[in-house]
């Protein structure tokens, strides 16, 4: 059997994979992400996974599937990444606030065995409230902000914000799990064979 491996430092992602006893093993890609500016998030998610997925693919063994993802907030045109700093993490959330955005993760799965790959990303629509300055500066001194896509978790305190969301809320949490498992069965997979009893 293969091992599943995850080419990612997050600890939801991580978290994901655990609540649903997938057996795997964590080893972080280490790239810069860096995408250029203008770029569809789409394009942006799908090829940072790829670049993720890939650097450690190329140092593992063929018995292995390799997944990598990204995720990223899209508004009005502009991508949003992680912010660096508090002062940024505030200027997102006020472009975010009283209106709706999308939440893109792409995810790659790369097969060493045959150096092949396939790749997918899912869209969830979300809908921050128009909530006070106050709130916002609250938020941003939790320092829940700082390591996530868009300035927030919507896992996390970040629910205080987030009136309503359509699609996969998994997504949003930075693993959409569903096409992660259609991603999978298209290759004659399932994220079943990697469970525990
Ligand atoms: C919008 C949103 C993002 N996020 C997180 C998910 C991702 O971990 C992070 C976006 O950064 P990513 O670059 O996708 O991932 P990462 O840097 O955490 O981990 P790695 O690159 O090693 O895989 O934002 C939340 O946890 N909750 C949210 O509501």
């Amino acid at each position: 059997m293969e091992t599943f491996v995850l080419a990612s430092g997050s600890p939801r992602r991580r978290e994901l994979l655990e609540r649903l006893q997938v057996k795997f093993r964590v080893q972080e890609a280490g790239i810069v992400e860096s995408f250029v500016e203008g770029a569809a998030p789409d394009r942006v998610v799908m090829e940072l996974s790829w670049r993720k997925a890939d650097a450690v693919a190329k140092n593992i063994g063929d018995r292995a599937v390799v997944l990598g993802a990204d995720t990223v907030v899209a508004v009005e045109n502009k991508i949003l990444g992680k912010p660096s700093n508090g002062e940024e993490a505030l200027s997102m959330l006020k472009a975010l606030r009283g209106r709706i955005h999308h939440v893109y993760t792409g995810i790659t799965l790369c097969f060493p065995v045959n150096t092949t790959y396939i790749q997918a990303y899912e869209r969830t629509e979300v809908s921050m409230a128009m909530v006070p300055d106050e709130l916002l500066e609250w938020y941003v001194a939790t320092g829940e902000p700082m390591d996530k896509a868009g300035a927030y978790g919507i896992q996390g305190k970040g629910a205080l914000l987030v009136d309503r969301i359509q699609g996969d809320y998994w997504n949003v949490v930075g693993l959409p799990l569903y096409k992660l498992e259609q991603t999978l069965q298209s290759t004659g997979r399932s994220l079943r064979w990697y469970m525990g009893a």
